[in-house]
């Protein structure tokens, strides 16, 4: 499987599939069964929308022929079974404009600078773009991307710096965790979780790693409520804090890393012009169409009559949309093929033998 990172000149694609939830994945498979690559775009640093991000480890019961598997696992499996189609990955980007073109076409463009030029677009955006819950302080917004991280990616530098990590739940305490037994070369001078109170909610065996830590003075904990900022000519110097007993606390820190969770942002997709009920798009169920031509939608984004928020139904939506779009494409019908007997999607799936 591909996966780039930003351009500044459009990439042509046969389609650009927004969401790389289990109905976004599905959907790359069925277009691919039209011979319609894809690029996937996800906010999100890995593929698998709510059922990867809400509820990985916990079981499911309801795939057909699946008796049960966890959201991890299936989203294992649609990836593996999309791998003949080699679809392009552009995650953690959002996908901020789709723009009809003069000449056919859609450009698609995401926050971080990648553009797409897409014969087709297909929308399977669920609740919205996975986002990190943001720590809302007065000044603290400028220092984004510098002193103050929602993600650590490889080109954060943690080592001897004074590292104070945000948020009460599992992703900040593994977040501390993480900085406190990191490599010597890369560990931080000093790291201290911070939060509001001294309860934090996580699975049992990270809140005895936290305990450990903490004893041997590797984690230290700040209790209170963040209420501000301290700058010194441009850089960010300390969290400012209220103690549960009302006193004022400062927390010196070089680093920044607010742990608060994800939240879904339906957002930019409202401004697209497409046509949106109670903030769901509205498509034509035959088609998946929405109601721009050559745009279609599927999985949790829809509403028609009847829509039902399931995985299942996601799956029969990417079904037709594929078939509707390459139809559009195409300019006439396309017969039904089976994948049992046609040597053609055989092929196309990479499987096809002499005699199958
Ligand atoms: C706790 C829980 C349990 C569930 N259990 C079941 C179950 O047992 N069976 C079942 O059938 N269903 C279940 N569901 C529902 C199921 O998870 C959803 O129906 C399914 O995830 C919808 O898939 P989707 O691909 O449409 O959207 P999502 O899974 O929401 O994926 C959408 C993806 O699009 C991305 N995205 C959105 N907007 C943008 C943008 N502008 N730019 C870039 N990326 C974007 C998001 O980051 C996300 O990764 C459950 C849901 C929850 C919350």
């Amino acid at each position: 499987m591909n996966t780039a990172t930003s351009h500044l000149a459009p990439t042509a694609a046969d389609a650009v599939v927004i969401g790389a939830g289990p109905v976004g994945l599905f959907q790359v498979f069925q277009l691919g069964l039209h011979g319609l690559r894809a690029h996937v775009i996800d906010a999100l640093h890995h593929p698998g929308g709510q059922c990867a991000e809400l509820y990985g480890d916990k079981p499911i019961y309801d795939i057909p022929a699946i008796q049960v598997c966890t959201g991890n696992e299936l989203v294992q499996r649609l990836y593996a079974q999309i791998e003949p189609f080699a679809p392009t990955f552009h995650l953690d980007q959002q996908v901020n404009t789709v723009q009809a073109q003069p000449g056919g076409g859609f450009l698609v463009g995401t926050a971080q600078g990648t553009q797409l030029l897409a014969r087709t677009v297909f929308i399977a955006a669920g609740v919205g773009a996975f986002m990190p819950r943001a720590l809302k302080l007065p000044g603290l917004e400028a220092y984004e991307g510098g002193q103050l991280r929602y993600r650590v990616d490889e080109g954060t530098s943690l080592a001897g710096q004074r590292v104070v990590v945000h948020g009460g739940d599992e992703p900040a305490v593994q977040q501390a965790i993480a900085c406190a037994t990191a490599p010597e070369a890369q560990r931080p001078a000093r790291t201290t979780l911070q939060h509001r109170r001294d309860v934090f909610d996580a699975p049992p065996a990270l809140l005895e790693q936290l305990q450990t830590l903490r004893a041997a003075g590797r984690i230290e904990v700040a209790i209170g409520v963040a209420s501000g900022i301290v700058e010194e000519q441009g850089r960010l110097t300390a969290l400012e804090l209220t103690t549960p007993e009302g006193q004022p606390l400062r927390l010196p820190l070089d680093l920044l890393l607010v742990r608060l969770g994800l939240v879904p942002r339906l957002g930019p997709i409202t401004e697209w012009g497409l046509q949106l009920e109670r903030k769901q798009l509205v498509v034509d169920p035959a088609t998946f169409a929405t109601s721009t031509p050559g745009i279609h939608a599927v999985g949790d984004a829809i509403t028609y009559p009847g829509k039902r928020k399931l995985i299942l139904s996601g799956f029969h939506e990417a079904t037709l949309a594929a078939f509707a779009a390459a139809e559009w494409l195409a300019g006439h019908k396309l017969p039904l093929e089976y994948t049992t007997s046609s040597e053609r999607l055989q092929g196309l799936l990479g499987v096809w033998k002499p005699g199958n």
